[in-house]
């Protein structure tokens, strides 16, 4: 634990580890353009699951507002996720570690702080969501309320997922239940922390990425930070406080057989607020085959994807340092 960001950040300069070479570096704050916003509450679901689609070909990523989670309740979660940053290196470290099997763990900068060549201004905790009774028992219990909390907005965001995964099914002309098995049933949650930076112009919270997920569901509230990179140029993902942010991943980018797009994006820093995101992923189990959806693939449509295990799918990808595998890798030569 002695690496997290939260640790040390206070009164100090940016560490040179931290100082990404200049082509890495934020550059100005992308101005003017935003991504799209889907309305889940309209009346006319033809119109939601073209404008999904729409959204999920060109960018990648969209937000959701009148999703049907409370508002209260996200007020709650970010309280408790906000709470659990806020605690001490000690208690973090014991918090995040009652499982032997690491279902709970926290971590800093990447995966990979040990062999990148730079750091990331983030700190996250991850955890397993289901099956709930199997994990909550691991989660922290410092803030009292994190179990109870997490456990109903978890419930409600596995609702909102499934219901875009439909959407998605339905406009790329495979089974509505398509996610529903296998494939959308592994759920994490990852919280990530990015305290006040001494020079955000300098380093990011994340670098460039595509989420090695099916789809990711962000809750930002009301920080900046989240930028998506399309037709050569970062758009800014504009804080809505009670609208989630959709990440296609590049599974979804494979499982559509490239009909989809996995978003490429990344988190600048800012020098006065901590940020703090809750990224809810649906992803795969490990022994899961990955592969263009058999409904896509004829004879006049060949599958572009290689197939391979969720297993061998996140080796790949992590072994990549902090940068990560992009769908090209696994094209089929
Ligand atoms: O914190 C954010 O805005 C995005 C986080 C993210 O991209 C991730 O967790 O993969
Ligand atoms: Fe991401």
């Amino acid at each position: 634990m002695e690496h997290l960001v939260s640790s040390w950040y206070n009164d100090r300069s940016l560490p040179e580890s931290y100082i990404l070479p200049p082509e890495d570096r934020p550059g100005m704050l992308p101005l003017g353009k935003n991504i799209p916003v889907v309305d889940l509450g309209a009346p006319d679901q033809t119109d939601i699951l073209q404008q999904i689609l729409e959204a999920s070909q060109e960018f990648g990523m969209f937000q959701v507002i009148n999703h049907g989670v409370p508002s209260n309740l996200i007020d709650e979660a970010m309280s408790v996720f906000k709470e659990f940053h806020a605690l001490s290196a000690e208690d973090k470290a014991i918090e995040t570690s009652k499982d032997p099997d690491k279902s709970c763990y926290m971590y800093t900068s990447s995966h990979n702080y040990a062999t990148e060549k730079f750091h990331f201004w983030r700190d996250g905790l991850l955890h397993h969501c289901n099956p709930l009774e199997k994990y909550i028992q691991f989660w922290p219990e410092k803030p009292p309320k994190y179990r109870q909390v997490v456990a109903i907005y978890t419930a409600e965001l596995r609702k909102v997922g499934f219901r875009i995964l439909e959407f998605i099914s339905q406009g790329l002309g495979v089974n509505p239940d398509h996610f529903r098995g296998e494939l959308g049933e592994n759920q994490r949650v990852l919280v990530n922390h990015y305290p006040p930076c001494p020079d955000p112009s300098l380093t990011l919270g994340l670098c460039k990425h595509r989420d090695p997920t099916v789809i990711n569901i962000l809750l930002q509230k009301d920080v900046y930070g989240l930028e998506v990179f399309k037709d050569e140029e970062w758009i800014g993902v504009e804080p809505i406080p009670y609208a989630f942010v959709v990440t296609l991943g590049v599974l979804m980018q494979i499982i559509s057989n490239g009909k989809l797009k996995a978003a490429e994006h990344r988190v600048v820093t800012n020098s006065n607020l901590a940020r703090t995101t809750a990224a809810f992923a649906l992803d795969p189990f490990n022994e899961t085959l990955i592969e263009p959806a058999k409904a896509l693939v004829d004879a006049n449509n060949p599958a572009l994807f290689k197939s391979l295990s969720y297993k061998d799918f996140l080796i790949k990808y992590r072994a990549d340092a902090s940068y990560g595998t992009t769908p090209e890798e696994l094209l089929i030569d």
